[in-house]
């Protein structure tokens, strides 16, 4: 019989790890559940699961595979529900979320009945939500930790490493504290400062309403990831608490130092913090997708011409030079649009840059 997995919580990660699960294991029965009727849907019409459900907890007794998929608080309250359910002999339960210590807690009762749960938290994203951002490619590259209990048998490990391979990801295995240490400086804390960031431009722009025009390409860098689910980052934020205590102190602390190098105006202390930050920065890991996700973009200026698009194709066709995607950005639309053509190596940006600047393209590596 075929092997069932049940996905509950099918919005950007559950639908793009459902997608991944599918291409490695093409003939698994993919069963999901949303709270929402609306991403159900979605979620059936775009293929990403094979059939919906509406009462999961039945579903959850004949699955192989059951995955959580919710914001944390909701995780914490489904792996409560799960504890009078009969499942299958042999199933392994696992969720996604981005906080880990409070989930393996919540899992520890039913760990205690002999069931297997394996904490997980594919390490990439978006701002996004919902099934309809969902892709089978998310998390290629990118790390998929993992924190089994002490106990977990090596072979259930292998075994939902082995659901997981169709992500593409790499694997990485550490304890919960430790996880939500390491996520909670690379990105939890971010999210925070990134909200704060927004909501003092936007304090600004009631009294100065140009403030939204000129928040351009540094603003809008630092702040995207203010555009992700609140309900999302409200729980995260809770599940954390702790480590994000002594990020705030430390964070608010530095500030002060910030603060007086800024009144006194120290060159020595402002150049010195600002080359500290970019010598670590700069030294990031690029050529994978890990600290920074590795992008081969290349961006080239161009004027309202309609056949541009075909020219700029051609160029690299005739260059043999293979892109991988090509869009047209919003930025600068009142003068000029600005094509984004991204390659899968360093040699193919250098080859499409050289053969677009010598026939007079203006490019850019970063806009
Ligand atoms: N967004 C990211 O970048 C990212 C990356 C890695 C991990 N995560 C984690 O993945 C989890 C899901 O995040 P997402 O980005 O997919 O969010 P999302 O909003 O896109 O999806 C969450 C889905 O859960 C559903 N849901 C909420 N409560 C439910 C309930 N009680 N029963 C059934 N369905 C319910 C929502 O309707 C929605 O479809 C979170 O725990 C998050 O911490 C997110
Ligand atoms: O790229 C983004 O928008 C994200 O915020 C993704 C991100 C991150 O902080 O890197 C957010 C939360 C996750 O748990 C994992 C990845």
């Amino acid at each position: 019989m075929n092997k069932r997995v049940l996905i509950v919580g099918l919005g950007l990660i559950g639908g793009s790890v459902a997608l991944g699960i599918k291409q490695q294991h093409p003939d698994s029965m993919i069963i999901g559940y949303d709270r929402s009727e609306a991403n159900l849907e979605t979620a059936k019409r775009l293929f990403i699961i094979d059939e919906g459900c509406t009462d999961w907890l039945e579903a959850a007794k004949d699955a192989d595979l059951l995955l959580l998929a919710t914001p944390v608080e909701v995780t914490k309250q489904l792996l409560v529900d799960l504890a009078d359910v009969s499942l299958k002999d042999g199933v392994i339960i696992t969720d996604v979320g981005s906080t880990k210590g409070s989930i393996m807690k919540a899992a520890s009762a039913l760990v205690e009945k002999g069931i297997t749960f394996i904490g997980g938290h594919p390490m990439a994203g978006s701002h996004k939500s919902g099934p309809a951002s969902a892709k089978a490619h998310l998390f290629e590259n990118a790390f998929y930790m993992l924190t089994p209990f002490s106990d977990t048998p090596p072979h259930q490990l292998e075994q939902l490493k082995d659901w997981l391979r169709g992500t593409r990801a790499k694997f990485m295995t550490l304890d919960a504290d430790q996880h939500d240490l390491l996520t909670g400086v690379v990105s939890h804390f971010p999210h925070i400062v990134a909200a704060s960031l927004v909501r003092q431009t936007k304090r600004y722009a009631e009294s100065f309403e140009e403030i939204n025009d000129l928040a351009a390409g540094g603003f809008k860098d630092i702040t995207r990831i203010a555009s992700s689910s609140p309900e999302m980052w409200k729980d995260i934020t809770k599940q954390n608490r702790a480590h994000l205590l002594t990020f705030l102190d430390e964070w608010m602390e530095e500030m002060k130092d910030v603060r007086s190098w800024v009144a006194q105006g120290d060159d020595h202390e402002l150049y010195s913090y600002y080359a500290g930050a970019k010598e670590y920065r700069d030294a990031l890991p690029i050529q994978k997708r890990g600290a920074i996700r590795s992008f081969y973009d290349l961006y080239v200026d161009i004027l309202d011409d309609v056949g541009v698009l075909s020219r700029v194709t051609a160029i690299l066709a005739e260059n043999q030079v293979s892109i991988t995607n090509i869009r047209i950005m919003e930025v600068r639309e009142d003068i000029y649009g600005v094509l984004r053509i991204s390659f899968q190596n360093e040699d193919d940006r250098q080859k499409a840059k050289n053969s677009l600047e010598a026939l007079q393209f203006t490019t850019y590596i970063a806009l």
